[in-house]
């Protein structure tokens, strides 16, 4: 997968768009040539490798953080929670930076409540943070308006494709958060979104595929269709 993301980047300008935080996300892809966009969008980095597609900015140069001021406050959350949880076996919290996800995979069924009751206990002390769920994980997040979508939105402007017709932006993901990132295409009637799902799901995204081995299709179709026209 990753040659084929090497590929697409070689030709289009590339963006990973995560939950996780990014320094997490680049040691998973190892790309440089890519944007990167981690806690759920709330932290924008563009190449830090020579790209036929890097924005003029200086090495190193973090593109966009609208969260920063919540960083402390994730801290504190993230030392009460690790505390709260240790006594529920099974139970992980995942530092993303911006954001925290409570992962309940690993907990017994009959103490979910109890948890989801444990954490809300906690961020009943803190308006300002928000709570979301996704897939055997609870995500606290700071209550602002930006998440994936906005992230597309900001690179797209970025990039100086905001305005442009003849710019099809392309957005693969497999999580409910990535429906904020299909609906931004929906409504620009612009491009495509991809859904990742076995099962049939309702969604933004203008297609789907079952499982990720299918992207590698639609990611050689952009590098072949560059070369080759
Ligand atoms: O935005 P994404 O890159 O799609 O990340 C979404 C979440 O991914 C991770 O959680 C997922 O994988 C876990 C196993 O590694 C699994 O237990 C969980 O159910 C999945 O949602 C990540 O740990 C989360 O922080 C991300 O929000």
């Amino acid at each position: 997968m990753r040659d084929a993301v090497r590929g697409v980047a070689q030709h289009f300008p590339t963006a990973i768009v995560s939950g996780r935080c990014r320094d997490k996300v680049f040691s998973f892809v190892k790309l440089e040539e890519l944007y990167y966009a981690g806690s759920h969008g709330m932290d924008i980095k563009g190449p830090t490798k020579v790209s036929n597609h890097k924005l003029s900015t200086q090495a190193d140069e973090v593109l966009c953080q609208p969260a920063t001021e919540f960083l402390p406050v994730i801290q504190e959350v993230h030392e009460k929670l690790t505390a709260k949880m240790e006594s529920i076996p099974g139970a992980m919290v995942e530092n993303n930076k911006f954001c925290l996800s409570v992962h309940f995979r690993c907990v017994e069924e009959a103490e979910w409540d109890a948890l989801g009751r444990d954490v809300k206990a906690v961020l009943d002390d803190y308006p300002k943070l928000c709570l979301t769920k996704g897939r055997k994980v609870l995500e606290v997040r700071p209550s602002i308006e930006w998440n994936k979508g906005h992230a597309l939105k900001f690179l797209l402007k970025s990039l100086g494709y905001a305005e442009r017709v003849d710019v099809f932006p392309i957005y693969i993901g497999d999580d409910r958060t990535d429906e904020d990132a299909f609906k931004v295409l929906q409504n620009m009637g612009q491009g495509i979104g991809i859904l990742v799902t076995k099962f049939p799901k309702e969604t933004s995204a203008s297609y789907s595929l079952r499982e990720p081995a299918e992207v590698y299709s639609p990611l050689y179709m952009c590098i072949h269709k560059y070369t080759f026209i």
